[in-house]
């Protein structure tokens, strides 16, 4: 029996169980079963059928984000309206067969947008280009899932199940959970606070079925029993997502205004050009990023040219992003602007230091 065969086994099986107190660690244990088989299926080495590779489209720019949707909703032209690219717009669906990159430019940063096929149900599961799709989200710093405001919204639930079958967790922190494997000494768990949604004996239960006998877990947060297989199959992808829905041109106001209150969801019109600089200024936001301004010795900063990096990047990351013999010759550097414990004066400091938006920095090699 192929995969794909036992996860509609175990689906079906999960669909005939009844939810009570009785069945809930067969059911912890059949999802722990699922979780597995659909991580083998996205593979690269399985034997299970083509790779879950996605399109091979070189990362350029700071940051990159990815347009998911139904087909015919404007992804494309989204992308020609933003950037300086030309991805072929027509009225009927799958005109675009293949991902197209292009780059918004934004506060000195460089977006890289990609265009993708539009997405129908059961793309995960290997669906016409879907699983290569989804499978490019997964590369991607930002998911626009992207929505046609005339249409149900029933769209909106089955693109986040596509996403979340790959292993994609649109808007979620990492659970706060450290799992080590041991060679002996059997299963600790310990926990920092009631576990209301899970408990101690489904966790086993699970720990069981992937035949782990001996770990250590500490739980820091009050997770669900999926949060801890996440945990256990640990190449969950967490990225954040923003709703955008378009041709809101083609709705009424009421419509309009209710999907805008919305959270972490954006309405435009590409074809009118509604709220497409505010969609970019979101993106931004969401994305993080911290720009940093080079400074050599005795001259002013360099404000035509800065480094774009994402949240928490260090001194070292500055040097990578102005050459890559700077860290290895790296002495010390200066920095002015709010990571400076002396600021408005600057402080002196190593390559592991964390940079904040719009700091001044200079860099001392041997
Ligand atoms: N009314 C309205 N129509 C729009 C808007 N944006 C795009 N369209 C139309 O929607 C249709 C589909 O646009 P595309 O950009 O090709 O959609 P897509 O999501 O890239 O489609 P696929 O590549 O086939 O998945 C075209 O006829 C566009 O002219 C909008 O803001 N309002
Ligand atoms: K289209
Ligand atoms: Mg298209």
């Amino acid at each position: 029996m192929g995969v794909v065969e036992k996860i509609k086994e175990i689906e079906e099986e999960m669909a005939r169980t009844q939810k009570n107190k009785a069945t809930e660690y067969h059911l912890g244990l059949l999802k722990a079963k699922l979780a597995r088989y659909r991580a083998q299926l996205l593979e690269p080495t399985s034997k299970s059928g083509p790779a879950g590779v996605g399109f091979d489209v070189q990362k350029a720019g700071d940051a990159r984000v990815a347009l998911i949707g139904f087909p015919s909703v404007g992804k494309s032209t989204l992308l020609s309206k933003t950037t300086h690219t030309a991805s072929e717009v027509a009225s009927y669906e799958f005109t675009t067969l293949t991902a197209i990159p292009g780059v918004i430019e934004y506060k000195g940063a460089r977006i890289q947008l990609l265009d993708l096929p539009g997405i129908v149900e059961g793309a995960s599961q290997g669906r016409g280009r879907g699983r290569q799709v989804v499978s490019t989200a997964k590369t991607a710093d930002l998911i626009l899932i992207m929505l046609d405001a005339t249409k149900s919204e029933e769209q909106r639930r089955l693109l986040e199940i596509e996403l979340d079958t790959v292993g994609i967790r649109l808007n979620k922190q990492k659970p706060d959970v450290v799992f080590k494997r041991r060679t002996t000494g059997g299963i600790t768990i310990n926990c920092t606070v009631k576990l209301t949604k899970t408990d101690d004996k489904t966790i086993r239960t699970i720990l069981a079925g992937y035949k782990l006998h001996n770990c250590d877990i500490m739980i820091r947060e009050d997770i669900t029993t999926d949060d801890f297989i996440d945990v256990l199959i640990g190449t969950r992808k967490y990225i954040p997502c923003l709703y955008v829905y378009n041709k809101i041109d083609a709705i009424s106001l009421e419509s309009m205004d209710k999907l805008a209150r919305t959270p972490n969801t954006i309405v435009i019109s590409c074809e009118m050009d509604l709220n497409l600089d505010y969609l970019i200024a979101r993106m931004w936001d969401e994305l993080n990023l911290v720009k940093v301004y080079t400074k050599k010795r005795g001259a002013h900063p360099d404000l035509s040219d800065p480094i774009c990096l994402r949240k928490g990047a260090t001194i070292e990351d500055v040097c990578n992003g102005v050459h890559r013999s700077l860290a290895p010759n790296y002495r010390y550097g200066l920095v002015w602007g709010r990571s400076s414990k002396f600021n408005p004066h600057a402080q002196k400091v190593s390559l592991s230091h964390q940079v904040q938006d719009e700091d001044v920095v200079s860099i001392f090699t041997k």
